[in-house]
């Protein structure tokens, strides 16, 4: 089984570009909805209570998102502290999601990941393919704010990422969501059909 991984900053248009292909029928996953999966664990719980403060976990013991964030994105140490502790349960949803579409007969499945830094990621998951979806810097912020993201958790969170320049190095295809949400869905057909008719 073949996959696809989606990658992008902040705003870039990832989800757009899953959902372009999801709409033809493949299976898609964002590593983000697993990491909020993640955080239902007692034990993941556990582990960014005694890290960041029981000030991360609200009266119900449930993980307050905005509070872990505001913490875990202070510092480049403190988002990797996040990862060690969430990455791995990430890392498990995900190998079962796969696990349970190739045994379904799936030929190749999309996976959008937020946050790949480079190829050696443990969340790479042996990609077939990496897509990389950008625009600028000041139009992911825009469209993330418009999103309804506060500006500045935004730029907090582009700068815990890498840049459109190491993504376009990393990428296999890269596409360019400068223009509409419709041209950014024909460049991901015209490129998805090629890829069809060449890897079948
Ligand atoms: C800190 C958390 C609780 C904030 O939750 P929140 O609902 O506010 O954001 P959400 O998870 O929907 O992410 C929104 C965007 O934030 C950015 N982001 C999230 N995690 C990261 C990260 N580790 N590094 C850089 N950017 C990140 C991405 O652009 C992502 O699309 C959450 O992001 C989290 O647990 N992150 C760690 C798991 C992770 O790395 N997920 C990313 C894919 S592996
Ligand atoms: N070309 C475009 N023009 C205008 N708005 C767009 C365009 N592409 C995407 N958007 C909008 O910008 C926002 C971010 O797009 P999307 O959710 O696809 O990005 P993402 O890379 O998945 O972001 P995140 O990292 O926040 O999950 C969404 O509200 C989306 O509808």
């Amino acid at each position: 089984m073949r996959k696809v991984l989606v990658i992008g900053g902040m705003g870039a248009g990832k989800s757009t570009v899953r959902g372009v292909l999801a709409q033809d029928g493949v299976p898609a996953v964002d590593l983000d909805a697993l990491g909020h999966e993640a955080l239902e664990l007692p034990e993941v719980r556990a582990a960014l209570a005694d890290c960041f403060g029981p000030e991360v976990l609200d009266a119900a013991g449930r993980v307050s998102r905005a509070t872990l964030a505001s913490r875990a994105f202070a510092s480049s140490q403190a988002t990797g502290r996040l990862q060690a502790i969430t990455w791995p349960t990430i890392g498990r949803l995900l190998g079962a999601r796969l696990d349970a579409w190739e045994a379904a007969g799936h030929r190749v499945v999309v996976v959008e990941h937020s946050a790949l830094r480079d190829r050696d990621d443990p969340l790479a998951c042996d990609a077939d393919v990496i897509v990389a979806v950008l625009a600028p810097v000041e139009q992911r912020v825009a469209r993330a704010v418009a999103a309804g993201w506060p500006e500045r958790e935004v730029r907090r969170r582009i700068a815990a990422q890498i840049g459109d320049e190491q993504r376009a190095c990393l990428a296999d295809v890269v596409f360019n969501n400068t223009g509409t949400p419709a041209q950014l869905a024909a460049q991901v057909r015209t490129w998805w059909h090629h890829y069809q008719a060449e890897r079948g």
